[in-house]
């Protein structure tokens, strides 16, 4: 196996006696991209590899999703894990939930916001606005190259035009959706420094520019960053070609900690029901 495979860093630092938190994107990372959002199923072997990998004494695992927390947790499924939703916005470790109050302020504004955004969304058939808690993602995957560029330049427009009575937003393009959020609400980047862990070795793997801000908090800690596929941040200090290659990895490092166990084990069962301990100020 090359030097710079991520997951033989992973197992080597776990051997060492560093406590390992795994942190990783869900669409694109753990699932293949797919042409709709309920289409991008978990595969079991993908849920038996994070499974063996939480259930290790000093490892933790980790989902952060720009999907709602609801949605993520519900895909998958495994109440052990540690989650962040709304692109960092809404984190649950254990019985304890973290939650961005930028999530209460924007959904006072997302009506209006999806007024605005529905001229556009008439005019380009295909395309379609998922509502999150504390945020949008306005989809446009079904749309050819040029038509998703006239999409993209008239939504923000019609965005642009609420500024004057709407707090800044901050849009940015993300897997063929544009992400619609409060400036300066938190991102992925937040939720690593809630969910990461004294002293562990983190890792974090993402495919997309809402992982930017993830990357720089598990750079700034000396972690493992991991770039899966082309539109990956540029600061990761890894790269795998694709979501593939990514599980690939994960199934070697599953093997590697924990071995053959992980095929096939019972899920832990028992639902959490998470308690707000915290709202960060902003
Ligand atoms: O941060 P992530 O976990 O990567 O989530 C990013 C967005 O993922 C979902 O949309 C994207 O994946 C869909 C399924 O593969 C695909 O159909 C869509 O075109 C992509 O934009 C999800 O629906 C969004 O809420 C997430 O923000």
């Amino acid at each position: 196996m090359p030097a710079h495979d991520w997951a033989t860093a992973a197992a080597a630092g776990y051997r060492a006696g560093r406590p390992l938190t795994l942190l990783f994107d869900y669409d694109g990372t753990l699932t293949p991209i797919a042409a709709l959002p309920a289409l991008a199923v978990l595969p079991p072997a993908t849920r038996d590899a994070l499974a063996g990998l939480a259930a290790l004494p000093r490892a933790a695992v980790g989902v952060v999703s720009g999907r709602s927390l609801d949605s993520v947790r519900e895909l998958v499924g495994l109440p052990g894990l540690r989650y962040a939703g709304s692109g960092g916005m809404h984190i649950s470790f254990g019985a304890e939930e973290a939650i961005d109050p930028a999530l209460a302020e924007f959904d006072a504004i997302a009506d209006a916001l999806l007024t605005a955004l529905s001229s556009p969304v008439k005019s380009f058939p295909g395309t379609w606005v998922e509502r999150k808690p504390g945020c949008l993602s306005v989809h446009y995957r079904q749309l050819t190259p040029p038509r998703a560029a006239g999409f993209v330049e008239e939504a923000r427009e019609a965005l642009a035009e609420l500024a004057p009575d709407c707090p800044p937003l901050r849009v940015r393009a993300v897997t063929q959706a544009l992400e619609v959020a409060l400036a300066g609400a938190w991102t992925k980047g937040d939720a690593v420094d809630r969910l990461a862990g004294v002293d562990a070795l983190v890792v974090f793997a993402g495919d997309g520019a809402n992982d930017e801000e993830a990357v720089a908090a598990v750079n700034a800690r000396g972690g493992l960053t991991v770039g899966v596929g082309p539109e990956a941040p540029a600061a990761v200090r890894l790269r795998v070609a694709d979501q593939n290659e990514f599980v690939a990895g994960l199934h070697r490092l599953a093997a590697s900690l924990c071995g053959a166990a992980v095929v096939g084990r019972p899920h832990p069962g028992g639902v959490v029901t998470p308690r707000v301990i915290h709202q960060g100020a902003r």
